[in-house]
């Protein structure tokens, strides 16, 4: 594409010379290690280093032309194009290169603390049975139609969504669903995304080492439904799906001038769930909504999950699917990888690997093995380094408080010392809780849990859920519970 057709998409800008009109732009980059001849370099501002010091690098690998905010030394023979915000230009930029994908599908953002992957990969099989050709992007990869394609970050940078959701549109994709993380909304990641519908899940504790508080980090969700298509024509319906039961249901719906359609199970919502029956290896509910009612009978466990439907068949019905469709795909569904995920080898007690994080996952996995279990729960967890430092105290007293014994130990501690973080977990307990034990090592963790489990007993391994690493320093080491908890049931001999 022509740079003086590319910068069409820009309101206002600066330029150090005249723009040759037959400047061609192969690509956009943003990472100066990554830019290949013809490309423009957008240099971000972050949080670690500055990209506009990486102008020299992008120019000697052939960057024809640079849009900066700051003043940078440049060759004289490649433009300079200043903007006031280049993360901002760099969607519209991105939009503009990749001709505007999202105004060629159906693009479902849900956002809120927990449950998002969980929606999404829902929300994937309801369209599949639908007979319609899916994306997804979120934590555990992004997904164009079955092939599967790894990611660094829940939502990705603009750049890369445009150019992601570009690729979607050449397999034929017309319906995307996507985590919208809180970092995103505030980083201005998904500026350009033309959403048709935006879902809220829920608002707990998790991120404060990022936002600055909760009022911060619910600012940031609530962009989400602030972006959403003012600027559509009134044929084509916008919504905002919102969980009625959640105290942040009223702000986020005010947030937006679109349609609203609330989920719920206490309060009197538009979409609602009667008659729940939890069951250790299923859930059944009906789904009351506006255009019918229908009985659904899951394998997904747990009231959290029940809400996890609600909300993916409320957008489904936006996008108007069948309430029977809805219910085959729901019941379809087993499970999501690393959630709730049993680890089978005939052993004759239960050991289940999730992703809770936060003091409400947890809390809410532990509350939920607690209905059903009747002999002794273990739960195994840590917390991250260069994470949320304050959830730590509060995921170590629901651990104490749910389980009868808790084996805190390492998640990710990153560039901080594993056992200060386990520290400041214990810091969050009184003298009285003392049914805990602190197993540094993971694997060990793991092996002493299984290892003390008698018949029946369940021990829930939390906080990697689906992950394959353990990041200690800067560097990821290969590591999975369920491969973990699985030796370590073989060795324990009893299956
Ligand atoms: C705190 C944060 O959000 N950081 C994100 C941010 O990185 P950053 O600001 O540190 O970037 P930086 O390293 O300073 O680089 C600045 C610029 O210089 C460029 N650069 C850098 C080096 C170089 O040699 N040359 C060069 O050009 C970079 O490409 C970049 O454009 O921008 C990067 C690119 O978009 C992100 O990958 C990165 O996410 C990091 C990996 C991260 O851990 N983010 C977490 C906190 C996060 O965003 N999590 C949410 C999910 C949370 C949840 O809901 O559970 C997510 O959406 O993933
Ligand atoms: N609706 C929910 N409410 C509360 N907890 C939930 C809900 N759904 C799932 N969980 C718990 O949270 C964990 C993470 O679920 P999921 O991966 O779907 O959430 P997420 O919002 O994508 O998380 P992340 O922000 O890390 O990407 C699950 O393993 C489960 O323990
Ligand atoms: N998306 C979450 C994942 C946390 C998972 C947990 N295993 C950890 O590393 O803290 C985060 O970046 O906070
Ligand atoms: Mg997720």
């Amino acid at each position: 594409m022509k740079l003086i057709q590319l910068l069409k998409s820009l309101a206002f800008y600066r330029t150090t010379q005249p723009i040759d009109d037959h400047i061609e732009i192969t690509d956009i980059h943003v990472d100066s290690r990554q830019v290949t001849s013809g490309s423009l370099f957008v240099c971000i501002r972050g949080f670690t280093v500055d990209g506009h010091d990486f102008v020299e690098e992008a120019v000697q690998k052939g960057a024809t032309a640079i849009i900066a905010e700051k003043l940078i030394k440049h060759n004289e023979n490649i433009p300079v194009i200043y903007v006031s915000d280049t993360t901002r230009a760099l969607a519209m930029l991105s939009v503009h290169f990749y001709n505007d994908p999202t105004n060629e599908l159906e693009l479902i953002g849900v956002t809120g603390t927990n449950g998002k992957t969980t929606i999404t990969y829902l929300l994937e099989t309801i369209f599949k049975a639908n007979q319609q050709r899916t994306g997804v992007i979120g934590t555990i990869q992004m997904k164009i139609n079955d092939k599967a394609i790894e990611t660094n970050n829940t939502t990705p940078d603009a750049l890369n969504l445009q150019k992601a959701f570009r690729k979607m549109r050449d397999e034929d994709v017309n319906v995307a669903m996507m985590e919208v993380s809180s970092h995103a909304l505030d980083q201005g990641r998904v500026f350009g995304c033309r959403f048709d519908t935006a879902i809220f899940t829920n608002l707990s504790q998790d991120h404060l080492d990022y936002h600055k508080d909760m009022n911060d980090y619910l600012r940031a969700k609530s962009l989400l439904f602030s972006q959403l298509g003012n600027d559509y024509p009134l044929n084509q319906k916008r919504f905002a799906i919102i969980n009625e039961d959640d105290v942040a249901s009223a702000l986020l719906k005010k947030s937006t001038g679109q349609y609203v359609l609330t989920y719920g199970y206490h309060k009197q919502a538009d979409v609602m769930a009667k008659n729940v029956k939890l069951h250790i290896d299923h859930t059944s509910f009906q789904l009351e909504t506006p255009i019918g009612s229908i009985d659904i009978q899951s394998r997904l466990i747990g009231l959290f999950n029940v809400y996890n439907m609600l909300a993916a068949a409320s957008a489904a019905i936006c996008h108007n699917v069948s309430l029977h469709t809805i219910k085959e795909a729901l019941e379809s569904m087993t499970g999501v990888d690393g959630r709730f995920e049993p680890v089978v080898v005939g052993q004759d007690f239960g050991v289940i690997v999730d992703y809770a994080h936060t003091p409400d996952s947890l809390e809410n996995v532990l509350t939920t093995i607690q209905e059903f279990a009747n002999k002794k729960i273990t739960v195994v967890v840590g917390c991250g380094g260069d994470r949320d430092r304050s959830k730590r105290p509060l995921m170590a007293q629901v651990a104490v408080k749910y389980a009868d014994e808790a084996v805190f130990t390492s998640d990710n501690p990153r560039t901080e010392d594993p056992n200060q973080i386990i520290e400041d977990m214990v810091q969050g307990l009184n003298e009285k809780e003392t049914n805990y034990t602190v197993i540094v090592d993971r694997k060990k963790a793991i092996e002493y849990a299984i290892q003390k489990a008698e018949s029946e007993d369940i021990v829930i391994i939390a906080g990697k859920g689906h992950e394959t690493y353990q990041q200690i320093g800067t560097e990821k080491i290969h590591f999975d519970d369920r491969e973990v908890a699985r030796e370590a049931i073989k060795n324990k001999g009893n299956c």
